[in-house]
């Protein structure tokens, strides 16, 4: 049995495994430019947070009807259960659907359709955020939420992701605003490729209770200190930080140093599909790569709940917590 643990960084659109690409253009009418799943496969090399994003955008074309993004999450919660996952927090893209297209209610209606029986079908706990795209005008995500407000019921926070570089979380203010106002939880990528000053303003202007990522932090001590005393947690990704090379290798990760230096880590698998791994696959590489012994793996998967957005649910945060205090390690995830 793998550690039970919470996932709070995880693209759903970003669990597109090539065969169900392939399956869904089929069915779509889609012309994919690759030959087939293999020949998909072997085009994930990235050199940064772009190039993937720009391959990611590009597959989502297939993703057309309530039925696919079903399936979609389907996919996602059953590899998810088989790694030890109990709670989700899945982020989707909006704006990445509806600019081709695709309505904002057949994104979420779709969605929600898999998610409602997710507990009675995968015995896994979610929550749905909605994410704005960064390198779109800050005018598309009022626009967006706006469009998502008939779905609020289903939504429980946002979300900040796509290009970081040259998109300051200040940028999107008045949209964070509207979405506390309206009784949103607020999280947003920062610190990925963007400088640490983006997870400062991303806590001060924007409000967010978590940093998605969050990694260059390690550059600035003073923030450092800052996000232990706070206790903000991080959803670091260290899979999905060598694939778009932030770091080298998964050995040079700074995940143990962070852990040592009181900062409240999570790990997460962000867009398994592209980046080699779910996040019980995360558990195991870190524990290999980073030396990660059984008791730093239990903080990280107490950290995972008690980070996550169960505060509506303390009853069943208190049982996952416990599961987790529990566990006996027979392997290492
Ligand atoms: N790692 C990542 N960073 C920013 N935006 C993303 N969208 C999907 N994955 C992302
Ligand atoms: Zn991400």
């Amino acid at each position: 049995m793998p550690l039970p643990k919470a996932e709070l960084h995880l693209h759903i659109e970003g669990t597109l495994e090539p065969e169900l690409a392939f399956a869904l253009a089929g069915r779509n009418g889609v012309e994919l430019p690759f030959a087939d799943a293999d020949a998909l496969r072997h085009a994930y090399l990235f050199k940064d947070l772009q190039s993937f994003l720009d391959l990611y955008y590009g597959l989502m074309t297939v993703l057309r009807t309530e039925d696919d993004f079903a399936d979609l999450v389907d996919a996602y919660l059953e590899r998810a259960a088989a790694q030890g996952v109990r709670h989700a927090e899945i982020f989707f893209d909006p704006q990445a659907h509806t600019a081709r297209g695709v309505t904002i209610g057949t994104v979420v209606e779709g969605l929600a359709r898999s998610l409602d029986r997710a507990e009675e079908r995968y015995g896994v706990s979610t929550r749905l955020i909605m994410c704005f795209l960064r390198d779109q005008p800050a005018g598309s995500a009022l626009a967006t939420l706006e469009a998502a407000k008939p779905y609020l019921h289903r939504i429980t926070g946002v979300g900040l992701d796509s290009a970081e570089a040259g998109h300051p979380p200040s940028k999107f203010r008045a949209v964070y605003d509207a979405a506390a106002a309206l009784g949103l939880r607020r999280v947003a990528h920062a610190g990925e490729e963007g400088p640490p000053a983006y997870i400062t303003e991303a806590l001060d202007v924007l409000g967010v209770e978590r940093i998605d990522h969050g990694l260059r932090c390690m550059e600035d001590a003073e923030l450092v200190a800052r996000l232990a005393r706070e206790r903000i947690p991080l959803t670091l990704c260290p899979l999905s930080n060598v694939r778009l090379r932030a770091v080298d290798v998964l050995e040079d990760h700074p995940l143990a140093r962070m852990m040592a230096a009181g900062l409240m880590c999570t790990v997460n698998s962000d867009d398994p599909a592209y980046f080699g791994g779910y996040v019980g696959d995360t558990f195991h590489a870190v524990h290999e790569a980073l030396g990660l012994g059984d008791e730093q793996l239990r903080e990280l998967a107490r950290n995972s709940f008690l980070a996550s957005f169960l505060d509506d649910d303390e009853e069943r945060r208190a049982r996952y917590l416990a599961e987790v205090e529990e566990y006996e390690f027979e392997h290492a995830r």
